[in-house]
């Protein structure tokens, strides 16, 4: 009898440890999907297990913001800690940058140098060859008087020299053109002063290309050991501050705007020549917002940013940029600036998509005032100072 209550005993308690096996193993499937995740989400990711169910992905790599500067090699510190070194570009040196860019101009102009040589070859010079090298020049964009001056000196000299020689004509042409685009202008830009950093404003209409051109002038003074701040003036287009300091961080040249948009063009200005004489920087560099030269309140507030700014320092530089693409439309627009802020001296952009070289004699003409630097691509370091010689002789390359 004792041993069938035995065994009912240990039937009943088999059973019994059955049922709760089950229940246990089901109970971890049956974990309520909130708490399932809030469990999940709680682990972190160094926790994975070694093979299985509950893998968890890795948190994607941070990357700096893109107006950020960039991190290069990561040098180990103590204690596992990373110092990482802001990476900064050197620019290139100024000093031979026409020569590399010259291929640029000598191809966007290589239409100008051909026509006029292969008139020059001609066995006969007579009037329709000279009207046609006229023509040439006006398309060109060298002005008419200018265009006029030329063809009657060069006449002229072919005459009383007597010859028909295609080098001895090309040779005199290349002197003449060069005369013409003037090669006495003193085209140095002023980046020192005594005592105090050098102002330059850098205006003109929308899109020529002022931020641009400020960005890779920083570089070629940063490259001749200068030590420059920017100021963001142009308060009007929301990204344009963004677009100068990021230009800046790239070698390592700050930059002082408003965090407020729309705010008072002066005031920035005055702001960064202020923070430039505080941190003794060489230059301080103050872009505009781009303002139709038609635009009579724009004009007028252009005046009054320099006129703030020389409540702080003389102004020592007004560099217009002009896009050399629209032609002659570039020269009313040079007219009024130069009324409005006393010009000192033309960026002539774009130079790289047009065959109207030509209308570096004619600004020059018709301001008084010389091309001092050129832009001839949108790369960093394709802005370069201006050289007569040089200019002509890329122009009159024959290719
Ligand atoms: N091909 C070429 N493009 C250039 C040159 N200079 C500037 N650009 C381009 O022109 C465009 C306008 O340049 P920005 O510097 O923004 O012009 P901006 O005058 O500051 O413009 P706003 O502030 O709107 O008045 C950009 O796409 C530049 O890359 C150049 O010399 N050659």
């Amino acid at each position: 009898m004792d041993f069938d209550v035995l065994i009912l005993f240990i039937v009943l308690a088999v059973i019994l440890l059955g049922t709760l096996g089950f229940f246990l193993v089901q109970g971890g499937k049956i974990l309520p999907r909130d708490k399932r995740e809030q469990y999940l989400s709680q682990r972190d990711p160094d926790d994975l297990p070694s093979g299985g169910v509950d893998t968890l992905e890795a948190p994607p790599e941070e990357r700096p913001a893109a107006d950020e500067p960039e991190f290069g090699d990561a040098a180990g510190g103590a204690q596992g800690t990373t110092v990482l070194e802001p990476t900064l570009e050197t620019p290139e040196p100024v000093a031979g940058r026409l020569a590399r860019l010259r291929a640029r101009l000598v191809k966007s102009n290589n239409i100008f140098g051909r026509s006029l040589l292969a008139l020059l070859s001609r066995d006969e010079i007579d009037e329709d060859v000279w009207e046609e090298i006229e023509e040439i020049l006006l398309m060109a964009d060298v002005g008419t008087e200018p265009a006029l001056e030329l063809v009657d000196r060069l006449r002229e000299r072919v005459k009383v020299e007597g010859t028909q020689d295609t080098g001895q004509v090309k040779a005199m042409l290349t002197e003449e053109l060069t005369a013409l685009v003037d090669p006495s202008l003193d085209r140095r830009l002023t980046v020192t002063a005594e005592g105090r950093p050098a102002v330059i404003m850098v205006v003109g209409v929308n899109g020529v290309g002022k931020t641009t051109t400020i960005g890779k002038l920083a570089r070629m003074l940063v490259a001749e050991d200068k030590d420059v701040l920017l100021g963001a003036a142009d308060t009007f287009r929301a990204a344009a501050a963004e677009q100068l300091s990021t230009w800046g961080h790239r070698v390592g040249v700050p930059t002082v705007k408003s965090d407020v948009e729309g705010a008072d063009p002066a005031s920035v200005a005055y702001a960064a020549v202020d923070k430039g004489i505080e941190l003794e920087t060489d230059v301080v560099m103050i872009d505009t917002a781009g303002r139709l030269q038609n635009k009579a309140d724009l004009m007028n507030e252009l005046g009054k940013v320099k006129r703030v700014v020389e409540k702080k320092s003389p102004v020592d530089e007004v560099l217009l940029v002009l896009d050399a693409t629209v032609g002659q439309n570039g020269l009313n627009q040079a007219k009024v600036f130069a009324e409005v802020v006393n010009v000192t001296g033309i960026v002539l952009t774009k130079l790289d998509g047009t065959a109207r070289g030509g209308i570096v004699v004619a600004i020059q003409r018709q301001l008084g005032v010389p091309v001092k630097l050129i832009g001839l691509g949108e790369g960093p370091d394709d802005l370069a100072p201006f050289d007569a010689e040089e200019f002509v002789t890329a122009l009159l390359e024959d290719r």
